[in-house]
């Protein structure tokens, strides 16, 4: 896999981009950055505008407004051959020729492209998905999750430093999805930059470095631990199987504590400045109390209770 760029440039850089059709944005104001390397997710609601931006930083369409480089140069019309070189974009769907076999589609492939070295290219990308052994398969005998592969395959004929995967699950069962991460893992391993639109957000946090929420404009950017951080504050939950007799002078003032409260189930929830010094404090003042600890636990937000934090407030997308 090449990593051809010689500078420490990102991988893609955004400033200000925006697509409108007609009347309609479907994205504005896009600005952000991806370092080489990087897995990057993109995620956001139906209509939210991510596969108009793929297409976008793809060279498919024109932006409306903005600027971006793309793999190291300007995203220009001029740029637009020598952009493609360098990058790859798996769509949603993988459009083969299923009557074709696996090793005839890619040849197919690489000839539009014009690319050399078409064997060796494609026994590299069939080696890559794990798919040698099927090279003279129809595609048309092959399933859903296979085809996908395919579709892989496809997009690293050119050796890409840059590949844009929109939605590469989608569709699939869980045992085939997982394989295509573990392809993704090992594209990243190989130091591919990866920029992936997925609604999938378990996906998300398992394989993104970082991940962008769109809702037509972004909505906010970063490590999904730092997300949980900045929307979510810490608590802990306790469950005694009996009451405290003056929860107050348990828990008032223990290091780590900010406040605490009952919760529905008799529980008590405790907002914490620092879980590691809050924890064992409250462990301590339990057992002082004589309470029958039945657990005590960090509260874990995921990224799917950011996501629905931020475009819950959005209402909906027009689509
Ligand atoms: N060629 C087009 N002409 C007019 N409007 C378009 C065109 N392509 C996309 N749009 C509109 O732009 C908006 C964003 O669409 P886009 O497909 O980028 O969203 P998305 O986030 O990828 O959605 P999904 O998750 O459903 O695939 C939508 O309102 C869509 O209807």
């Amino acid at each position: 896999m090449s990593t051809t760029l010689k500078t420490t440039s990102p991988a893609l850089a955004v400033t200000g981009l925006a697509k409108r059709f007609g009347p309609r944005t479907a994205f504005a104001d896009l600005s952000f950055q991806v370092d080489q390397g990087e897995v990057f997710g993109f995620l956001g609601p139906n209509g939210a505008g991510k596969t108009t931006t793929v297409r976008t930083l793809g060279t498919l369409i024109a932006p409306s407004e903005g600027s971006a480089t793309v793999a190291g140069l300007p995203l220009t019309p001029e740029n637009g051959i020598e952009i493609r070189k360098r990058i790859s974009l798996m769509p949603e769907s993988p459009g083969l020729y299923l009557r074709l076999t696996v090793a005839e589609n890619l040849r197919f492939f690489a000839g539009l492209h014009e690319l050399t070295d078409v064997k060796e290219r494609i026994d590299r990308a069939l080696r890559a998905v794990n798919l040698t052994d099927r090279a003279d398969d129809p595609c048309r005998s092959l399933s859903k999750g296979l085809r996908q592969r395919v579709g892989l395959a496809r997009a690293l004929l050119n050796d890409p430093s840059v590949l844009f995967l929109d939605e590469p699950t989608s569709g699939l069962d869980p045992v085939s999805a997982r394989e295509v991460h573990e392809l993704i893992d090992g594209l990243r391993r190989r130091g591919v930059t990866i920029f992936l639109t997925t609604h999938r957000l378990a996906e998300a946090e398992r394989l993104c470095d970082r991940v962008a929420i769109l809702n037509t404009t972004l909505r906010t950017i970063g490590r999904p631990d730092e997300l949980r951080d900045q929307l979510f504050s810490k608590t802990l939950g306790i469950r005694t199987s009996r009451p405290l007799a003056d929860p107050a002078a348990v828990f008032d003032g223990l290091p780590g504590v900010e406040s605490w409260q009952t919760d529905d189930s008799g529980g008590y929830v405790l907002a914490v400045t620092d879980p590691d010094l809050a924890a064992p404090a409250a462990t301590r003042a339990l057992v002082a109390a004589d309470a029958d600890v039945l657990s005590l636990s960090q509260s874990h937000h995921s990224l799917e209770d950011v996501y629905l934090q931020l475009i819950d407030t959005d209402g909906e997308t027009a689509s």
